[in-house]
């Protein structure tokens, strides 16, 4: 397969070096870490371990665009961006495997061709050329209906098959998944659990397995559920609160995401998580007022530091 990453930071990197085993990909990523893989490869180190030579640049309108699958992994504040320039070329899929509901972004720019992603591997940069796995975990790619007619089928589709195949053949964990509606608001409301607690209490995610942290998480996930449920996907409370503890589990020892932009003084992808649980609520009339409330608190936190 032809492949563009465009957004090659920690997760597209380990993504990207470990397709390059066997496909042809191209990275989109910035300096001095695109330069360094164009000269040296990229290095793949921890919990997994290759060494590729994928191609990278920093200007995607040199990049083949008119590629077999770009995959997407800009945090979720760079999606409409991302969309703009691969509508430049012709992609036949494009896939995110950011956090958030970004599918929906993509489909307004790009249409059918995008298919939903979820990642649960770990990953961050060590330097320029290399990339350090903190975690084996999984990735799911499948169709995602319009999410106000959510209707999952039995089946995944041909095309996410492949690419999941196609991620199997590197040695990546990968299932072409036939119910990703509920899989992406399953994800969201483990992300609105832990994300914004964690961010906002400054503790790892283990902290949210014993009271009070545990309660809000719990309260925060819930409200997804509800919102995903009027939007016609089945995730019940029960589910998502599960969801919620089996991930705070497996990731005890975490900072997550949002925890560290925030210690990092970084924007957060609140708008994506919290924040879109908060506005699709507000658009069916289901009150969320936990999501609500961390939502304006992570907000007043940007507004301070990063100038709004
Ligand atoms: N890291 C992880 O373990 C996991 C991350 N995720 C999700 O995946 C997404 C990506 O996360 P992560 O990899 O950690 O984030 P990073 O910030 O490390 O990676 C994103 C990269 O994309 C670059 N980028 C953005 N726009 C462009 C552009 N136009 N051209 C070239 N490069 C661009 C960014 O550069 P710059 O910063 O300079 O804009 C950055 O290097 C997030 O949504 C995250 O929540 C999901 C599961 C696990
Ligand atoms: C699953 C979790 C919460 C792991 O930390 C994550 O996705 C994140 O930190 O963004």
């Amino acid at each position: 397969m032809e492949i563009v990453v465009f957004g090659a930071g920690a997760l597209g990197s380990l993504v990207g070096g470990m397709l390059a085993r066997e496909h042809q990909v191209t990275l989109v990523a910035r300096d001095p870490h695109a330069r360094r893989i164009a000269g040296q490869g990229l290095r793949v180190v921890g919990d997994l371990d290759a060494h590729t030579r994928p191609r990278a640049t920093t200007d995607p309108t040199s990049a083949d665009l008119t590629c077999d699958l770009a995959l997407v992994t800009v945090k979720a504040y760079d999606t409409a961006t991302a969309a703009e320039s691969l509508a430049t070329g012709d992609p036949a899929l494009v896939c995110a495997l950011s956090n958030g509901l970004t599918e929906e972004t993509l489909a307004e720019r790009l249409g059918d061709r995008v298919i939903a992603g979820s990642a649960t591997y770990g990953a961050e940069l060590v330097g320029p050329g290399e990339v350090r796995c903190t975690g084996v975990g999984r990735i799911h790619v499948g169709e995602f209906a319009d999410a106000r007619l959510a209707e999952d089928g039995d089946a995944a589709s041909d095309r996410a098959e492949r690419v999941a195949a196609a991620f199997r053949e590197c040695g990546l964990a990968c299932e072409a998944d036939p119910r990703m509606s509920r899989r992406r608001w399953e994800k969201l409301a483990v992300n609105a659990g832990i994300n914004a607690v964690t961010a906002l209490a400054r503790v790892p995610n283990g902290a949210l397995a014993d009271e009070p942290g545990r309660a809000v998480a719990h309260r925060a996930a819930r409200e997804a559920a509800r919102v995903a449920r009027v939007e016609g996907v089945a995730l019940s409370d029960e589910e998502a609160v599960d969801a919620v503890d089996t991930v705070v589990a497996e990731t005890a020892a975490n900072r997550s995401s949002m925890r560290r932009d925030v210690e990092s003084g970084s924007r957060t992808e609140v708008d994506a998580i919290t924040g879109a649980v908060v506005d699709r609520g507000r658009d069916r009339g289901v009150d969320t007022p936990t999501n609500r409330t961390m939502a304006d608190l992570l907000r007043t936190w940007e507004r301070d530091h990063n100038g709004g």
